[in-house]
């Protein structure tokens, strides 16, 4: 049976529709959509013209773009058809709820082809503009991935960013932007050079302002996020799960090491440190030179009934609930508890922060890292609670155009692993299950 979230529950279906020039950043913001409303459960998809495109034309000079080449006309046209056609389908077999549609949709002709057809399937259109005219910031955008896209394959970058300069200018003769006069009856959000401003217009469902506050809040600035567990618990040596225990003399010398890690990874950054309400994670971070903030969306999944007990006692306790937990981790809610979706529902203004800020230390606890491991490396929700994410380490995530970047620091002081696989209610990481994601964060120092 599929799980409502409060996003979804409306039977709606929605169709962003993008619309803006070459490299202002349609991609890079499709994809950013999909990758928070997946995270949130809600299923969504990105159809991307220019790969049905490449299908016809795997790498056309800037001519091919002209809107008077007849001959390319018909293989864009082509493209989008096809790319609508399975959108479509995609929302009648698949019960999607929110698709992109991105291409540059330049002209008010293509765009209203595309309300016809929303409209005539009961999908809500809603048009995203991006609008840039900081040229410095488009010849980085052409540098960042436009040179190196499979159109200029083997193409020397200057004659790259030369012919892409000139497939921009075929798309400018031909551009109508949003405006508020004449497309007033739409759905529709100008993002002006990124969210120096921003024009709303007939914004009216729950998740269109969702997603439209979500726009709002991105930047391109080069930053990092560092994320850490607390060092080892006397919990932890314990093998109990929850409560709030200080850190174990192992945990402390974590503690101690952790500000020379940070600033080996950091240099002389100017970063906030953000930890959970509980004591371990104060802990870890009190002898960190920077300023912080307690989060209580930080602290661990709750156990409820079975906080401070053992995987052991769990099984023999409540063997019902053991084998549901791990049969579908995700969803499972600890009597008085929480689920892992419950976290990631408390975790979003979280996500929404970091998403605003630059340069961010987050210390906390094994669940709600996963959670927020898994926004940032789009990892599946069927996968994300099995991650491994090992005690005494420093991750260091760097968000970039279309991926994150990963780096493990690895501290050299030993802690107990408090890994559980699946079946077992057995510790450790010698488990074959976690060496088997993909995901896990254990035996690679760095991973792209
Ligand atoms: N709102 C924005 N305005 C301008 N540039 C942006 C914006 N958001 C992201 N970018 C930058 O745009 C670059 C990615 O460009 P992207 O491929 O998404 O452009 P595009 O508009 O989809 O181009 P095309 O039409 O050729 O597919 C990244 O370098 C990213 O930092």
């Amino acid at each position: 049976m599929p799980v409502y979230t409060v996003s979804n529950v409306q039977n709606l279906r929605i169709c962003v529709v993008m619309v803006g020039l070459p490299a202002r950043g349609k991609s890079f913001i499709s994809q950013k959509i999909v990758r928070y409303l997946s995270w949130l459960s809600i299923k969504s998809k990105c159809f991307n013209v220019g790969n049905y495109r490449r299908q016809g034309a795997p790498r056309p000079s800037a001519e091919f773009f002209d809107a008077s080449n007849e001959e390319a006309y018909k293989i864009r046209e082509h493209a989008v058809t096809q790319a609508v056609i399975d959108m479509m389908n995609w929302f009648a077999d698949e019960q999607g709820v929110v698709a992109i549609l991105d291409a540059t949709n330049s002209t008010r002709q293509r765009r209203n082809w595309v309300l016809k057809l929303c409209r005539e399937n009961s999908i809500e259109p809603m048009f995203l503009e991006s609008w840039c005219d900081d040229n410095d910031l488009i010849l980085r955008n052409i540098a960042d991935v436009k040179t190196s896209s499979p159109d200029y394959k083997g193409v020397d970058p200057d004659v790259a960013t030369a012919d892409f300069l000139e497939r921009i200018a075929n798309y400018e003769q031909v551009y109508q932007a949003l405006d508020e006069a004449q497309d007033r009856d739409l759905t529709f959000v100008r993002l002006i050079n990124i969210a120096q401003q921003v024009i709303i217009n007939k914004v009216e469902t729950y998740l269109e302002s969702r997603i439209v506050f979500y726009v709002m809040n991105l930047h391109i600035k080069p930053r990092y996020i560092w994320l850490s567990r607390h060092g080892e618990s006397i919990y932890n040596l314990e093998k109990k799960i929850g409560g709030d225990s200080s850190l174990s003399p192992r945990g402390l010398q974590y503690a101690k090491k952790l500000p020379e890690l940070v600033r080996e990874s950091a240099g002389n950054r100017d970063l906030t440190v953000w930890t959970s309400t509980l004591i371990r994670t104060q802990e870890t971070a009190q002898d960190l030179p920077y300023k912080q903030l307690q989060w209580k969306a930080l602290d661990e999944l709750d156990a409820g009934v079975c906080d401070g007990m053992t995987y052991e006692e769990i099984e023999e306790t409540f063997p019902e609930d053991f084998k549901a937990r791990d049969e579908d981790k995700y969803e499972y809610r600890y009597r008085g508890g929480e689920s892992y979706r419950d976290v990631v529902i408390r975790l979003e203004p979280i996500i929404m922060e970091l998403e605003r800020q630059e340069n961010i230390l987050i210390i906390t606890h094994q669940a709600v890292l996963r959670c927020i491991y898994a926004y940032f490396m789009n990892v599946p929700q069927e996968e994300s609670p099995w991650m491994s994410i090992p005690l005494h380490t420093l991750i260091r995530l760097e968000p970039r155009a279309y991926a994150t970047h990963v780096t493990k620091i690895k501290a050299d002081i030993p802690a107990v692993s408090t890994y559980k696989g699946k079946g077992t209610s057995q510790v450790g990481e010698s488990d074959s299950n976690q060496r088997k994601s993909a995901h896990a964060l254990i035996d690679s120092d760095s991973k792209k």
